[in-house]
């Protein structure tokens, strides 16, 4: 039996424009059959003529996260860059675009980055479900030397610079 702690199941929204649509709801299928996952909230798009503005789409995901409702937020455009940066912009959330392992696995453990942004004219279908699944298992440390850094980030947004 292992040591660790068992985790919570993690709440996750998803959120494409047209362009990342068809990668998200394969991404959402994933997660919804994923028993690290308790729950999906897929705040759109839904159809493939669905013009919704990428960052309409994901100031609603990076609301949820900001607000307690959603613990992660899964973000797919055309690049991810403009979902990374929407995101961003939600005070309390940090989004990056990553579609490598590596850049994956740091956003959560360096920078406890709640919200993944991928690009769907950038990655394929199988990377991005294996840098999601990978995604799943990360979880920040609190008490670790990186959480002083994001410390410094959270205490600029929030006015306090010292
Ligand atoms: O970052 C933005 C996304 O890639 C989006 O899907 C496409 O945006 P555009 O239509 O402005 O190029």
């Amino acid at each position: 039996m292992s040591g660790q702690p068992q985790r919570r199941p993690l709440r996750v929204a998803v959120g494409a424009d047209e362009a990342g649509l068809a990668l998200k709801d394969a991404l959402a299928d994933l997660l919804r059959g994923d028993a690290r996952v308790a729950a999906v909230r897929d705040f759109g798009v839904h159809e493939p003529d669905d013009r919704t503005a990428y960052p309409n789409i994901g100031l609603l995901a990076a609301q949820a996260v900001a607000d307690g409702q959603a613990d992660r937020a899964l973000l797919v455009c055309g690049t991810g860059i403009g979902m990374a940066i929407t995101a961003n912009k939600v005070a309390g959330v940090r989004a990056t675009v990553a579609h490598d392992a590596y850049s994956v696995e740091r956003s959560v453990l360096s920078n406890n980055c709640q919200v993944l942004a991928l690009g769907a004219r950038v990655v394929g279908t199988e990377l991005a479900k294996r840098l999601v699944r990978e995604w799943l298992d990360l979880e920040f440390d609190d008490s670790s030397a990186s959480a002083r850094k994001v410390e410094v980030i959270s205490r600029y947004e929030s006015g306090r610079r010292a």
